[in-house]
């Protein structure tokens, strides 16, 4: 299957199938001619997927490179950012030629801040390899890395020049990433498509997910895509996509960003909005309930031991803050959502009632 993003001057496809990993090189011959791709990759992927990758490449005349690095979040930040940068220019690596990005959502979003910004950009393409990757971050073109302050602090709009999805990929991944990914598809139904939650609803198991994944990828591309046609640089409609991040992004900075993998924070993040909107009466309580029961199902709630001054400390740091004015993101009912301004002095009264046992 084949997917349009479809932007002025910079529109791409999105190639959904399984076992294209060991064509990619061959696809990406159809949009890029330059000589030589850096293989951007972190210690877990780099093993499993990081031979077949360059065969193929390889295979359809490139010269290539790989740049490995440690997995996991805490990974995301500068110095990493650092050596890649070391590695492009210690290669030689000129504006012919591109990074493809082999992982998560750590990789896509570090190696597209280097390549967004290499010699003021060089081409840039994505083989995303988690669940959440693959249906959220490897479109859309936000490139970051994080700052101990806050989630994605540093970053840009880059839009990658193709992406390369290969369903079987999930076949290795632990179930803890799954639902990680699975979190950003519970978000995606819950904001705008009241249907493809329902499906998601249908899971009784981690395995029932899996088989459904090429279904999953698809509905929750159809949520994202629609987001960035209208809305690329974030600034009104594309807010959306942060439902349960204004205070999943606080919990990720407040525990160090190595506590809780995004998605999980992501899961937290909306069930205390859902909370707290019944409480404010701004959602249905029994759709909160239906979100609820669907998180914790797969144990997606964690518990958090955190102060409200943590968390509020860091969800000051939110893109969506203008000001001292945040846009929360709220879900009247499934499938639609609506934006509230709130001042700082706002969202802790709102947080405070959505988590009444923190202090
Ligand atoms: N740019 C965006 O639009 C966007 C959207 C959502 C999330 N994000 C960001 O994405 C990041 C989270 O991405 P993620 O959940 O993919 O995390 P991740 O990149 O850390 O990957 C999760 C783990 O799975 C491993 N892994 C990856 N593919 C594997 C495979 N096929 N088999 C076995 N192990 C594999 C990785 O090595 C890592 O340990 C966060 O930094 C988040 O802020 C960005
Ligand atoms: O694509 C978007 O827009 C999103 O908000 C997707 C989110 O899932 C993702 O976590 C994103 O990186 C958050 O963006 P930020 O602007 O809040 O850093
Ligand atoms: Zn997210």
């Amino acid at each position: 299957m084949k997917l349009e993003v479809r932007l002025p001057q910079r529109g791409y496809a999105i190639h959904l199938k399984k076992g294209i990993l060991d064509g990619v090189g061959e696809l990406l011959r159809q949009t890029f001619q330059g000589p030589k791709v850096l293989i951007a990759t972190d210690s877990n992927v780099a093993p499993l997927y990081g031979e077949r990758v360059r065969n193929s490449l390889e295979r359809a005349g490139y010269a290539t490179q790989t740049f490995v690095f440690a997995a996991g979040e805490a990974s995301k930040n500068m110095n990493t950012l650092m050596d890649v940068y070391g590695v492009l220019a210690d290669g030689h690596f000129t504006r012919s030629d591109a990074v493809l990005a082999l992982g998560g959502g750590v990789v896509g979003d570090l190696s597209g801040l280097a390549a967004a910004t290499y010699l003021r950009g060089i081409r840039f393409y994505q083989v995303p390899t988690t669940l959440l990757a693959q249906i959220d971050s490897s479109v859309g073109g936000k490139v970051a890395v994080d700052l101990p302050q806050g989630k994605n602090l540093v970053g840009n709009f880059y839009q990658p020049g193709a992406v390369f999805i290969d369903p079987d990929t999930l076949s290795t991944l632990p179930e803890a990433e799954v639902l990680g990914g699975f979190g950003e598809a519970v978000k995606h139904g819950a904001i705008m498509d009241e249907n493809y939650f329902a499906r998601m609803e249908g899971y009784q198991t981690i395995a029932d997910l899996l088989k459904d994944s090429e279904k999953l990828i698809e509905g929750s591309l159809r949520v994202k895509i629609g987001m960035v046609e209208q809305d690329e640089r974030d600034t009104g409609a594309r807010m959306a996509l942060n439902f349960g991040h204004t205070l999943g992004h606080a919990l990720e900075a407040a525990t160090g960003f190595d506590r809780y993998i995004h998605g999980i924070a992501v899961a937290w993040g909306m069930a205390a909005v859902a909370r707290g909107s019944v409480a404010m009466g701004w959602m249905k309580a029994e759709d909160a309930r239906r979100l609820n029961a669907l998180l914790e199902r797969f144990h997606m709630i964690p518990e958090v031991n955190l102060s409200l001054d943590d968390l509020m400390g860091k969800a000051a740091s939110d893109k969506k803050n203008f000001g001292g004015t945040l846009t929360l993101v709220v879900v009247p009912e499934l499938g639609k959502h609506e934006f509230k301004r709130l001042s700082l002095e706002e969202l802790r009264r709102f947080t405070k009632e959505a988590l009444p046992w923190i202090s």
